[in-house]
């Protein structure tokens, strides 16, 4: 190949995307023009006019949000096919641009073809083994809207006419080798087969996609949510697609590449942020993870719920109308137990505040000469009566039953036969008032068994699920507690412990799945078997679609070779992913004393800051030793510092891990090694490999 050919066909491919990018200018003029006619409408006035503007600027600014977006490299392929396959140009050979979104010249002809509709999917299935029609799959890589390579593949050299032209090595390579922003790229120029089969898996059941780190899990849940959506938009952006994950920080990593699909009907939320009003960052240990998680957890809590309030009192005794109207403490808890068996607690009040009224009435009856309904309204606003209520039956917050786990002796009657002592004793420690992330399932299971007061129902607007009238964005407003999601994606699946699949669970019961995960990173040191148990419980007897990625796209070699040392002393037998990527630069393993910790850190940070364009990520064994790390090293944008749980699913350019030796299990210390796609600089006070 020589420069002057590629020079030709560069200038050949820009010919093709300036003319998308003139024809998508124009379609957004189009859109703008529809959405301001939509307005004029208004002053018609009339209802039905309003509804039709409504309908009107709302799919019009859905159009112009859809051209608006960011489209640096909006054309990124082209496949030349076997002319009788489709689509013929004028020099008779069919030709398909593959782009992120579709465009269609005035007359109707395809100028691009979006990534997700069927016609593209040969661009990442045709193989030369398996050419599907494609004589040359070519990518096209841009520059805002400049062309600047082109990388080509010929899978059929047999049906290659004799001046095709094959230009470029290894867009998967470049695209590889590329540094990192702070948030996820999207890969659509260079989906691999293996991850375009799960990213185009049937939409209902259940699609399971395994595979050890950076082999694009994450990368595939997202792609697949953005398919579905173009697939059945009725459907999915109608009820919404739900994306968990399971940090904060991961979930800013990764909320950027949504957006750039194209997509927005998507709800992306950490584990510690699915119940409304809450948003728990802190992490537990390994231990009291797995007694939060454990589905022993379910009757501790029912237990709690059932319970008595802290303000309970010794019974009631009050004056009326000159009689002393008394229950024993016995009769009233006797009520509880009657109104409160099976039922939730605060949706029961009224009937259980009815009941004790009937107690009264049936013990002081016969000495009364008024009717029982003006006994119960003279009650009903009698100070002390009512004070005996709110204190006898209060309505409850979730926070609330869950701080009564505190106190060691309630804990010891909820928790009787389902936690050890030493369990009991790490819980009730570890209950504070400020939710950590594995208190959420606990707030939500238990939000579950106490309910809420019966409201008056309230009509809402039909706007709320319409959208945003004339908004910047198109994104549907969903209420706070919105349960009917049409998809859920949960990513890092292997680390959701018990109780979290069951507050998943009730966010889609009618859902289709997209369960991501990698077994061997799993941090979870409980029951082996229940977390299997709740997530079949969550996601019920669907079909399945089992997918396995086998290459890690993340980590150098050299830089795997080191995570896969770690993680083969605990699973010898554990199939591991082929890194594609050599880059011949060692990580390196730096050993100090404990007094000279913080300068060597400081300075291997401050050296991969050199050696990398984009972020280093900082990984420390847990929470108090991060607050350390951060205090030792300067604010800087591109470093990131985390707890080694924190780090799951996060990538840098570059990673310093401190004292691997103290990250609390194999499993966990394989996620922090297999964080760095270029540089891996560990530094340890102990002797860890
Ligand atoms: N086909 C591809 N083309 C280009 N880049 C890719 C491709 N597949 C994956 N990658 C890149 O590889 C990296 C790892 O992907 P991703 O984070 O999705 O992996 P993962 O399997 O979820 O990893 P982990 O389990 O370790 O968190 C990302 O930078 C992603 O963009």
């Amino acid at each position: 190949m020589t420069d002057t050919t590629l020079h030709d066909e560069i200038a050949l491919e820009q010919k093709h995307v300036d003319r998308v990018y003139t024809r998508l200018a124009r379609l957004r003029a189009d859109a703008q023009q529809a959405e301001v006619d939509g307005y004029q409408l208004a002053k018609v006035g009339n209802f039905g006019s309003l509804v039709e503007r409504d309908a009107m600027v709302f799919h019009a600014a859905k159009r112009r949000h859809v051209f608006d977006a960011e489209h640096e490299g909006l054309v990124f392929g082209r496949l030349d096919m076997h002319p009788e396959t489709d689509l013929r140009d004028e020099e008779s050979v069919a030709r398909r641009y593959i782009g992120r979104l579709g465009v269609r010249a005035e007359d109707g002809e395809p100028l691009l073809i979006d990534w997700r509709a069927p016609a593209a999917a040969a661009f990442y299935r045709a193989t030369a083994a398996q050419p599907l029609g494609v004589i040359r799959r070519r990518m096209i890589t841009s520059f805002g809207e400049r062309v600047t390579s082109l990388d080509d593949d010929l899978l059929d050299p047999n049906a290659a006419a004799a001046d095709l032209r094959v230009v470029g090595d290894g867009a998967l390579m470049a695209a590889l080798s590329r540094a990192k922003g702070t948030g996820m790229r999207d890969i659509v120029a260079t989906i691999q087969h293996e991850q375009d089969l799960a990213i185009r898996s049937p939409a209902s059941g259940v699609t399971v996609v395994e595979g050890g780190p950076g082999t694009g899990k994450t990368a595939v849940a997202l792609h697949r949510a953005a398919y579905l959506l173009y697939t059945d938009r009725s459907r999915f952006a109608g009820g919404g697609v739900l994306i968990v994950g399971p940090s904060p920080v991961f979930v800013q990593y990764i909320e950027t590449v949504l957006p750039a699909l194209g997509e927005e009907s998507a709800t992306l939320r950490s584990l510690g942020q699915l119940v409304p009003g809450v948003n728990a960052t802190r992490e537990e240990t390994a231990q009291v993870r797995a007694v939060k998680g454990s589905l022993r957890m379910r009757k501790v809590l029912r237990r709690a719920a059932e319970d008595a309030p802290p303000s309970n009192p010794d019974g009631l005794r009050m004056r009326y109308r000159g009689e002393w109207l008394v229950l024993s403490r016995r009769q009233v808890e006797e009520i509880r137990r009657r109104v409160g068996r099976g039922a939730r607690r605060n949706e029961v009040r009224g009937k259980a505040f009815g009941e004790v009224l009937d107690a009264l009435w049936a013990s002081v009856k016969e000495r009364m000469h008024i009717e029982q309904s003006r006994f119960d309204d003279d009650l009903s606003d009698h100070e002390d009566f009512r004070a005996f209520l709110r204190n006898w039956w209060p309505l409850v917050t979730p926070q609330e039953v869950l701080s009564w786990l505190a106190d060691p002796r309630k804990l010891h009657r909820y928790a009787d036969g389902l936690l050890s002592n030493e369990e009991q004793r790490q819980l009730s420690r570890a209950v504070r008032a400020e939710p950590s992330i594995d208190d959420v399932p606990l707030l939500d299971e238990l939000a579950d068994l106490i309910g809420t007061q019966p409201k008056p129902k309230r009509k809402t607007r039909q706007a709320q699920t319409l959208g945003v009238m004339g908004g910047r964005r198109d994104r549907v407003q969903r209420e706070a507690d919105y349960r009917d999601y049409a998809h859920v994606v949960v990513d890092e699946s292997q680390d959701v412990t018990p109780m979290q699949w069951r507050m998943i669970g009730r966010r889609g019961h009618a859902a289709s799945w997209t369960i991501v995960g990698d077994p061997a990173q799993s941090a979870w040191i409980g029951d082996a078997q229940e977390p299997g148990r709740a997530r079949d419980e969550a996601i019920g007897r669907r079909t399945r679609h089992h997918h396995q990625l086998t290459t890690n796209y993340r980590n150098s070699a050299e830089i795997f070779e080191v995570a896969a040392e770690v993680i083969r002393k605990v699973s010898p037998d554990l199939p591991l992913p082929v890194a594609v990527r050599s880059t011949g630069i060692a990580p390196v393993h730096l050993r100090t004393g404990g007094d000279g910790l913080a300068q060597v850190v400081r300075e291997a940070v401050e050296k991969l800051l050199g050696e990398v364009e984009g972020t280093v990520g900082v990984i420390a064994p847990d929470a108090a030793f991060r607050d350390r790390v951060r205090s030792w090293l300067k604010a800087d944008d591109r470093v990131g510092v985390v707890t080694a749980l924190a780090a799951k699913g996060m990538e840098y350019d570059a990673v310093a891990l401190i004292e691997p030796g103290l990250v609390d299990s194999a499993r966990t210390l394989y996620v922090a090694l297999s964080r760095a796609t270029q540089r891996l600089t560990t530094v340890a006070t102990t002797d860890w490999r």
